[in-house]
């Protein structure tokens, strides 16, 4: 049979785990809203007596038809990955009568890890910050095991499940490498959240699981920076780029001072060993930029001592 992520997603072929029905769908509060849609937390609650389970539905903007497709692809592949460090995929749940369709996730309570580490700064060790690296690591091994890459990484996409567990939680971006190629081009780069990428992806649009690992390192930045506002890697690069803006647009400055081997700073009381890791992962061309099993391997190293 066809690999899962193969098949098409339609109403006809019931291979879903379960459709989720509207009318038993109780709005509680809204998680989060961006130009992809909106996440709202929900409890499906078929016998009405409030024991139904509470769940994540990320529902299309409506006036955006065009996204429609993206957005069955976002489906598609979330629909298709089965690890322990990434959302679950629940079910779709149509309304108006089939003419909208939202996405069904698992609920994570304590979510996004960037306000999670605002508020948990004080008891969360370097540690505790490994194990989530290591978990976003084998995410994203995971991911590319499957030929996709994620293209969104960012702390900002990162979901904390519990005190000792983080998923990756968007993928709304995300891309199939095709079977003969290497890396993945983009016609259409949209708002590109350019201090993540890679300088391959900010020149020629060009994604890989090299590039990944690339905002794999921005992301352990983060992590170590405990995601402080005052030094999140936008604020970083653009007080290095100055404000002298020479007409140059900011992505083309932002490649000049990688040319020129400047990189984000150690962030404060990060250990040495850490800001090598990331260092590696910003290697300017994508070869020398190490896989994401090699990273595994050294963060559990880092972890055991
Ligand atoms: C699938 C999923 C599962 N569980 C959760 N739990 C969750 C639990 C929470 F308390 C909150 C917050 C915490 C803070 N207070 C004030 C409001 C609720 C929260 F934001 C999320 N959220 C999910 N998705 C989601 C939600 C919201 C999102 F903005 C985004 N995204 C945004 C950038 C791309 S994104 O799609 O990743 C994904």
């Amino acid at each position: 049979p066809l690999p899962d992520r193969d098949r098409a997603l339609g109403p006809s072929h019931q291979q879903d785990q379960s459709v989720y029905e509207e009318r038993h769908l109780r709005y509680i509060s809204p998680l989060g809203k961006g130009n992809f849609g909106s996440v709202e937390l929900c409890r499906y609650d078929p016998l009405g007596d409030n024991t139904g389970e509470l769940i994540a539905v990320k529902k299309l903007q409506p006036n955006k038809q065009s996204n429609l497709e993206d957005f069955q692809k976002e489906i598609n592949t979330i629909r298709s990955l089965h690890c322990d460090y990434i959302v679950k995929y629940r079910g779709v749940c149509y309304s108006m009568g089939r003419l909208s369709m939202s996405l069904v996730m698992e609920y994570l309570p304590y979510g996004s890890l960037i306000r999670y580490l605002e508020k948990n700064r004080q008891h969360v060790n370097n540690r505790r910050m490994l194990l989530f690296a290591s978990q976003i690591c084998k995410g994203l091994e995971y991911l590319q095991s499957m030929r996709y890459v994620h293209r969104d990484l960012a702390a900002r996409n990162i979901l904390v499940a519990s005190d000792t567990l983080v998923k990756i939680a968007d993928f709304g971006l995300t891309k199939i490498i095709p079977f003969d190629k290497e890396y993945y081009r983009v016609t259409h780069p949209g708002e590109s959240p350019i201090f993540w990428y890679a300088p391959e992806s900010i020149t020629e649009s060009k994604f890989s699981h090299k590039s990944d690992v690339w905002s794999f390192g921005v992301v352990l930045h983060e992590l170590f920076s405990y995601c402080e506002h005052n030094c999140n890697p936008k604020r970083l690069y653009m007080q290095e780029i100055g404000n002298d803006m020479q007409g140059l647009s900011i992505s083309m400055h932002l490649v000049d001072i990688l040319k020129d081997n400047w990189r984000l700073p150690a962030p404060p009381i990060c250990p040495p060993r850490i800001y090598s890791m990331m260092t590696m992962c910003w290697g300017y061309s994508a070869e020398e930029r190490p896989t994401f099993s090699t990273l595994g391997d050294q963060i559990e190293t880092s972890i055991q001592d």
